[in-house]
């Protein structure tokens, strides 16, 4: 089953557990913009290459629409429109003013050079530019891409529009980005986590922790969850897997990330067969990287008795199953993962009103909303007698069902 199968899955199952009627189902399922373009740059040696770029814009009912765009070798139409979906249901769990959107490039942003990649984000824009906007459609940060991608999208954008910080968040602070951005979706899945442990009478300090992927999400999940004394005992990218079974220190291992590029390698640890990640022993696994890497084929062996879903559907349906019959408990990516979009609401809040926050303001609303979508889940759970999932779903599913009815439907 691919991504948009397993959305449109649990999209259904919402719609069951809610008694929506078809015509609203319809009109949620069917995305409200599909966009391909053709991105051909000059690279540095002179030859010409051309990438796929795509832009899906899922539903506005609760307010422009609001999602990242990645740069990854894997990017297609069908697993936009699957994120491009999801981004609509967790804007509706964290309760921001917003809809859903995904966007990508098909390109592998590691064989291209810095001048590459600002040419490539430049022409994107040049042919996406009419149907962005701070009121209409907002990129951000996600795989592969990074602050810097933002500053150019912005500045290109900025051409044919007029200056327009809001267009996109997760910019560069001097540019009017704001202050926890790029921390945002890992301390989110830490307040997550912990909100999650304190439901079990547990907390961050007795738990162990393995983590797939170490960028952005990954890295800053490790290093907050660290730093409140949870050990982190393994953790993988694209270049390895690394463990220590005492412990590896984060610190250390993020200076050394920045200085090679990867994990792999890194003194304090021994290497460990990336396929054999995700069944190492630990208390609580986070997924921070690709999409459906827990399947039938993974499920069986994972040895944690939680799942915080960083990643963006890292869960396909035949695993989630498994895992649920076998008693782990997965935080599913559409609130786990909401701190990123969360935090880029509060910057697009400072950019219309030209009034940045302190970076405290910033933390303590997030956790304030973090702690607030997990009580609005646990009640659904409770009425629904339903998984964490499922209770996001129709949490999501009926926030926007809801703000689409009352917008009515006259053309
Ligand atoms: N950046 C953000 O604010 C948000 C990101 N996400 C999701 O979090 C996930 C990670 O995104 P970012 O950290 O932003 O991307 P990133 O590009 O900063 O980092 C991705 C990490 O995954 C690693 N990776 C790639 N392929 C791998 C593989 N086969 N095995 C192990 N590791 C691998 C990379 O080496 C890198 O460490 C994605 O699923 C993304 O959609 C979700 C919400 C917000
Ligand atoms: O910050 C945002 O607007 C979106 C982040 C994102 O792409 C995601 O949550 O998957």
């Amino acid at each position: 089953m691919n991504a948009l199968e397993a959305t449109n899955l649990y999209f259904k199952r919402a719609v069951k557990l809610l008694q929506l009627d078809s015509k609203v189902e319809r009109s949620l399922l069917i995305p409200f913009r599909e966009i391909k373009v053709e991105c051909t740059i000059p690279r540095d040696d002179g030859t010409l290459s051309s990438y796929v770029g795509f832009r899906v814009q899922h539903d506005n009912s609760r307010g422009p629409m609001k999602g990242g765009i990645r740069y990854h070798p894997e990017v297609e139409l069908n697993e936009v429109n699957a994120l491009a979906q999801l981004m609509t249901w967790k804007s509706a769990v964290a309760n921001i003013p917003y809809g859903g959107a995904k966007g990508g490039i098909g390109c592998n942003p590691r064989d291209l050079s810095p001048t590459e990649l600002e040419r490539l984000t430049r022409v994107f824009t040049q042919k996406i530019h009419d149907v962005i906007g701070p009121n209409l459609d907002i990129p951000a940060p996600d795989m592969g891409t990074s602050a810097q991608t933002m500053a150019w999208i912005l500045d290109e954008y900025s051409k044919f529009h007029g200056y327009t910080p809001g267009v996109v968040t997760g910019k560069p602070v001097d540019l009017g980005g704001s202050l926890g951005r790029e921390a945002a979706t890992g301390r989110g899945v830490l307040f997550a986590t912990e909100a999650l442990l304190k439901d079990h009478n547990l907390s961050i300090r007795d738990q162990s922790f393995v983590v797939q992927g170490f960028g952005n999400v990954g890295s800053w999940a490790s290093k907050l969850i660290h730093e409140q004394g949870g050990k982190v005992k393994a953790v993988s990218d694209v270049t390895g897997a690394i463990k220590n079974n005492a412990g590896l220190d984060i610190t250390a291992l993020t200076d050394y990330v920045q200085k090679t590029g990867g994990v792999k390698g890194f003194q304090d640890a021994e290497a460990l067969d990336p396929a054999a990640l995700l069944s190492e022993d630990c208390d609580v696994l986070i997924p921070a990287a690709l999409g459906g890497v827990l399947n039938a084929e993974t499920a069986k062996d994972v040895r944690a008795k939680f799942i915080v879903e960083a990643a963006n559907h890292p869960t396909d349906p035949v695993a989630d199953e498994i895992l649920e019959k076998r008693g782990v408990i997965i935080l599913p990516d559409i609130y786990a993962n909401c701190g990123g979009v969360t935090v880029s609401y509060f910057e697009w809040v400072q950019n219309i009103q030209g009034f940045p926050w302190e970076e405290e303001k910033v933390n303590s609303n997030l956790k304030k909303y973090m702690e607030r979508a997990y009580t609005n889940i646990k009640e659904l759970c409770n009425t629904h007698n339903c998984s964490p999932r499922m209770g996001a779903f129709t949490l999501g599913v009926h926030r926007v069902a809801r703000a689409t009815l009352l917008r009515g439907w006259e053309a």
